[in-house]
């Protein structure tokens, strides 16, 4: 028999910590473990993928990662997923383990259902599937439906809503978990986090793991190597959309995406400034991208989960890469695509 290769799904909310957890794990994997990683991501612009194949790591390989842009894995499975599984596991240099990063608003069981498909069945195995959630982003009840209208007593209650499509597909999220990682803890107090612990306790299947992490520091000896099967045991791990709609429709027609390119801003600080006030006024929920500072020898990474947004520069411009920001903002329908494009071009220069 052969022996199978073992893959990690991470899944988690949009911004939760997916890809920094992702970071975390290439750079702390036992030497010589080789990793091939596939990223979905949602929107068209290839941010994560681009953010770690920055890093400059020998493990962040760039030859190593398979991106699936633009897409969520769970409506593309057939079309996209598989055939890039199958281009991997034809792949002459061998993987001692594959990692997925799913995007933040994907849907993790018909992904963990394709892992059944006798082609895949025969070579790979889910290792295990790690839920990330953010742990300011439950705190501060952005998952409840109408955040202003709250107060924040019931914002606390309100954490694991029914009713949104935020609140549904997280709980999806969790019930497909082996593991959860409750991560951006250096964002919120003890007793919140007691609080946003007990909740999603609360949804989870027994003997399902809660660590908790900041910026996706975690032993990774307790990622890699759970021997869970995943696949095995799918009808344990039910999902609202899947029962409600026969898996007919997909949670992703409530979210909107679009990018953005501004040839050159004032400076930086004006286009944070920006940033800042357009998410604002416009319930934008995510925002990613690089910047073209002026006189800046480096491109500024810009990252923005709910109301919060912070840059840095992740690494030089390379030689002929053109010099301009390019942005993606990712909310929910129906998305003001003009009017926040014209808050945006604000910090154009
Ligand atoms: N303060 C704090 N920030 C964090 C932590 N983990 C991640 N971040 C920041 O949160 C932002 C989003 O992190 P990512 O790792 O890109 O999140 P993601 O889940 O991959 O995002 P999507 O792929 O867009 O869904 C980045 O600015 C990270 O630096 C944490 O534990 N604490």
């Amino acid at each position: 028999m052969t022996t199978k290769i073992p893959t990690t799904v991470i899944t988690g909310f949009l911004g939760a910590g997916k890809t920094t957890l992702v970071r975390h794990m290439l750079a702390h994997a036992p030497k010589g473990k080789r990793i091939a990683l596939i990223i979905n991501e949602f929107g068209d612009l290839g941010v994560d993928k681009d953010i770690l194949a920055g890093c400059g790591d020998e493990t962040c390989r760039e030859e190593d990662m398979v991106e699936l842009s633009n897409g969520c894995i769970c409506c593309t499975v057939a079309d996209e997923f598989i055939p890039t599984m199958q281009a991997l596991l034809a792949r002459e240099d061998k993987f001692d383990h594959i990692v997925i990063e799913t995007s933040g608003l994907a849907l993790p069981q018909p992904l963990i259902r394709a892992f059944n498909w006798p082609e895949i069945k025969a070579q790979v195995t889910i290792d295990g599937v790690v839920t990330v959630a953010d742990a300011a982003a439950l705190a501060e009840g952005r998952f409840a439906s109408d955040e202003a209208a709250v107060d924040a007593q019931r914002r606390q209650d309100e954490m694991l809503d029914h009713e949104t499509p935020l609140g549904e597909l997280f709980e999806d999220q969790l019930s497909a978990a082996d593991m959860i990682v409750i991560n951006k803890t250096d964002l919120v107090d003890p007793t919140m986090l007691d609080v946003v612990e007990a909740n999603i306790r609360a949804e989870l299947r027994p003997g399902v793991g809660v660590i908790r992490a900041a910026n996706g520091h975690v032993d990774i000896t307790a990622l890699l190597g759970m021997g869970m099967s995943s696949e095995d045991d799918i009808a344990n791990r039910p999902s609202h959309h899947e029962l409600e709609h026969g898996g007919e429709t997909h949670e992703h027609d409530d979210f909107d995406s679009f990018s953005l390119t501004l040839p050159s801003i004032q400076d930086k600080d004006h286009l944070l400034a920006t940033i800042e006030r357009t998410i604002k006024a416009h319930d934008v929920l995510r925002l990613k991208g690089f910047a073209a500072v002026p006189g800046a020898a480096a491109r500024l990474a810009i990252q923005a989960v709910g109301p919060r947004v912070t840059a840095y520069f992740d690494r030089p411009w390379k030689p002929g890469e053109p010099k301009v920001t390019s942005l993606v903002v990712i909310g929910e329908q129906p998305l003001d695509r003009a009017a926040i494009t014209a808050s945006l071009e604000q910090a154009a220069a």
